[in-house]
């Protein structure tokens, strides 16, 4: 469990602070010392501007808490600096240690006002935010621990050290029951450790109570569909209920529909707890349905872990967990389908979707870039997931060519 104290002398100087600078490029690596040492190029880009540079970082045994205050900063220094404070996303981590990661911000104020310093005052209040600045002194740069009235008295100063990029990608190192889980229990204990201050989240764990354990023995093919938003899954999943005279369900169930909006608005941990026990939920329904008939799955697990691990994973697609990586693994207790099939459009032809169905048409540039960027994640991580994996299908074709092309597979492999 991460401690306060963590950020003392000792444990800081095996540490690794990325500052995620240029989203389409590596992170900034450094690491300190107590000797000076000369910047690189890079890190005179971050550090040799002119400004105040300040680093905030989000720490609490109680991860609910950490990750509503972490929400709740980023909401806050987007909300309330001005346009000439740059907010980077940073972290601080042992290389290649799971779950060492620290989340934070680095800040670089490059105006004439306090306010950045009157907010981080503020926010330094909380118990659980460390803050650090950070001091040009020629071809060198200092970091110490920050207090807007005095200088703290443990602090000591720490040269930036350029370091070399990590094996794993920082923000891949606490994935593991923070972003995707791999048991029902897991993400269950994320519900309840919340259900003080997000009451809905009783009926939940009470849903998913009421679910009857289903043994799929000889049951019909289970066939999930799966694909970015407007590939075509609805139209496809209906022409499939229709020909194969097959039950219909989707993750996250209808009984969860009056939750979703609230939970969407939750950090990241709950958030994606709340999708992984839909799927559980759905799991029970699929094994009482297939007993009676093929079902159809609109979104299952493929879905929540590799939206989970997109969102999780900044900058770039090479930033994903390694093609070997355990996070891939599908859960063992979760009821596997027969067989998943994964809708791709090219982008213009999903765009073009997209605006037919009145959606997207105010994106900016920069977003759509960052969306660019989201959507390759995503559909990496679709293909990455192992046991079962996803076979891929072209769906630019008619509406009536995917579903021919689709029975078509259905008959090979699950012999309907
Ligand atoms: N094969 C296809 N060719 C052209 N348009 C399609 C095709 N499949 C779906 N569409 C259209 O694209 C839009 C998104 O399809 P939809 O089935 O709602 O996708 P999803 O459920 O994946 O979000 C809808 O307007 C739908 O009519
Ligand atoms: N089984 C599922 C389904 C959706 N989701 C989440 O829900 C979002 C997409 O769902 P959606 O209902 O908007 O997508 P469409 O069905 O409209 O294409 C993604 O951001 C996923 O994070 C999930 O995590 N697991």
């Amino acid at each position: 469990m991460l401690r306060r104290a963590m950020f003392r002398c000792g444990e800081l100087c095996s540490r690794v602070f990325a500052v995620e600078f240029d989203l389409r490029a590596e992170p900034l690596y450094f690491t300190l010392s107590s000797s000076p040492q000369v910047l690189h190029h890079d890190h005179q880009r971050l550090f040799g501007d002119c400004g105040k540079l300040f680093s905030l970082h989000v720490q609490s045994e109680n991860r609910i808490e950490k990750a509503q205050t972490h929400a709740q900063i980023k909401h806050k220094l987007s909300s309330t600096l001005s346009r000439d404070c740059d907010v980077f996303e940073a972290s601080s981590f042992i290389p290649d240690d799971e779950n060492s990661v620290v989340k934070g911000f680095f800040i670089r104020d490059k105006s004439t006002t306090t306010l950045s310093e009157d907010l981080l005052n503020t926010l330094r209040q909380s118990k659980t935010v460390c803050m650090f600045s950070y001091k040009r002194e020629g071809q060198y740069c200092w970091q110490e621990l920050w207090s807007p009235v005095s200088p703290v008295k443990e602090s000591v100063r720490q040269y930036i050290t350029p370091a070399t990029a990590a094996k794993h990608h920082p923000s891949t190192l606490n994935i593991r029951n923070s972003d995707v889980f791999y048991s029902m229990d897991e993400a269950y204990k994320v519900l309840q450790e919340c259900t003080d201050i997000i009451p809905e989240s009783k009926a939940v764990l009470k849903l998913v109570d009421e679910q009857l354990e289903i043994s799929s023995g000889d049951a019909y093919p289970v066939i999930v569909i799966e694909g970015l938003d407007a590939t075509g899954k609805t139209t496809l999943t209906e022409a499939l209920r229709e020909s194969l005279n097959a039950t219909l369900l989707k993750s996250p169930p209808q009984c969860l529909t009056s939750f979703r909006q609230r939970f969407d608005s939750e950090p990241p941990l709950i958030r994606r707890a709340f999708y992984a026990l839909g799927n559980y939920i759905t799991a029970a329904h699929i094994g009482k349905e297939s007993l009676r008939a093929p079902v159809i799955v609109d979104r299952y697990w493929h879905s929540t872990a590799a939206y989970a691990i997109a969102t999780a994973v900044s900058g770039r697609v090479e930033n994903l967990p390694r093609l070997d990586s355990e996070l891939y693994q599908w859960p063992g207790d979760l009821l596997q389908p027969n067989l998943v099939l994964l809708l791709t459009v090219n982008p213009e032809e999903r765009l073009r979707r997209l605006r037919d169905r009145g959606q997207d048409k105010t994106v900016e540039e920069a977003e759509l870039e960052l969306n660019q960027l989201f959507r390759l994640k995503v559909e990496e991580a679709y293909k990455r997931i192992q046991n079962p994996a996803c076979i891929i299908v072209d769906a630019s074709p008619s509406p009536q060519e995917v579903l021919q092309q689709v029975q078509r597979l259905i008959r090979n492999k699950c012999h309907l």
